[in-house]
């Protein structure tokens, strides 16, 4: 065939975005994506699991995987989470290195670009949260990381205000190989809304009880399924935690705590599906359930179903 044509191919790929807990990995997927996909916390460490977001236009499909945070392993889970991490380094099209302009160097940089240099994959330096900095500053930083990586790009951005983001996006789009759109135009994501149900309550626990309970939480959505004498989807969690005063924090006084959880989750999860919810929630104490990956697989983190 000849097919002369000067149109510009579809490109599309499959971008990871890493960076030490906290760095705005999850801020910047939403800020693209516009929608709440990825759950934002104060507290480091909150994606477990890897979150797709999804963005298509006329030219191209970018597959945005938020990897959860790489840093040395502490127990069974973070080893898990570690190896999942890795593994998807060298089968994207491109890394986003994501750095928090305010914190220093620190040995989690290090320890993820030592992971880097096992990769053929090009990685972008991308330095958020520069509307806490002077534009001084950001010089040096760039100066600094320059000599430690050889990076594709160096791209400064504002997730939460979204300064440089569309340059960022137009970059990332340049690196991208010819491909076809691998999702339907309107999907954001690829993940099953049992996933996103079930980290919109985890991130109520968390946040409602801030310093109280570790991250250790998990919830697992037991049913989820329309009521046939209503127009309500009918969801059924689990908080899974590991002691029994864990449970009593997240229940609280008469059950307010919990309430309180349910109230909130349940607005967001009405939000997602476009839909009335009852939400029926309860606390289960399974003790020392990271060390356990044959539990791990039970509640869901399993390596073959990112
Ligand atoms: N000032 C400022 N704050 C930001 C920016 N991006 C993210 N944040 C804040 O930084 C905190 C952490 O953001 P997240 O997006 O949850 O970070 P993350 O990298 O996904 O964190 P983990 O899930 O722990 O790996 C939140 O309080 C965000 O609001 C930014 O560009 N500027």
């Amino acid at each position: 065939m000849h097919n002369q044509t000067s149109e510009q191919k579809y490109k599309s790929g499959f971008v990871s975005i890493i960076g030490r807990p906290n760095v705005g990995k999850s801020t910047y997927i939403n800020q693209v994506i516009g929608q709440k996909i990825a759950i934002m916390s104060d507290k480091p460490q909150t994606t477990r699991n890897k979150v797709q977001g999804v963005l298509t236009t006329n030219e191209a499909q970018i597959i945005l995987i938020d990897t959860p945070g790489i840093h040395k392993p502490k127990h069974k889970l973070g080893d898990f989470m570690m190896r999942v991490a890795t593994n998807t380094l060298r089968e994207v099209d491109l890394i986003l290195f994501m750095i928090n302009a305010v914190e220093g160097y620190g040995r989690g940089d290090e320890f993820i670009i030592e992971k880097l240099k096992g990769v053929q994959t090009p990685v972008f330096l991308v330095i958020n949260k520069i509307d806490q900095i002077h534009p001084d500053q950001l010089l040096s930083i760039i100066e600094q990381y320059k000599g430690l990586y050889n990076f594709a790009e160096i791209v400064p951005i504002s997730a939460l205000e979204g300064q440089n983001t569309d340059r960022l996006l137009q970059q990332i789009k340049e690196y991208l190989p010819e491909g076809p759109q691998y999702y339907p135009a309107d999907q954001v994501t690829d993940h099953p809304e049992r996933f996103i149900v079930s980290e919109l309550i985890r991130e109520k626990v968390l946040h409602l009880t801030r310093e109280e309970v570790p991250h250790s939480i998990a919830v697992v959505i037991e049913k989820m399924q329309k009521r046939e004498d209503s127009e309500k989807i009918h969801v059924m969690a689990a908080i899974i935690v590991e002691r029994s005063s864990q449970k009593g924090i997240i229940i609280g006084k008469q059950g307010s705590m919990l309430k309180e959880i349910g109230k909130r989750a349940r607005l967001d999860i009405e939000n997602l599906l476009g839909s009335k919810v009852y939400l029926e929630l309860w606390v289960k104490v399974q003790k020392d359930w990271r060390n356990k990956v044959t539990q791990l697989r039970d509640f869901g983190f399993r390596e073959d179903e990112y």
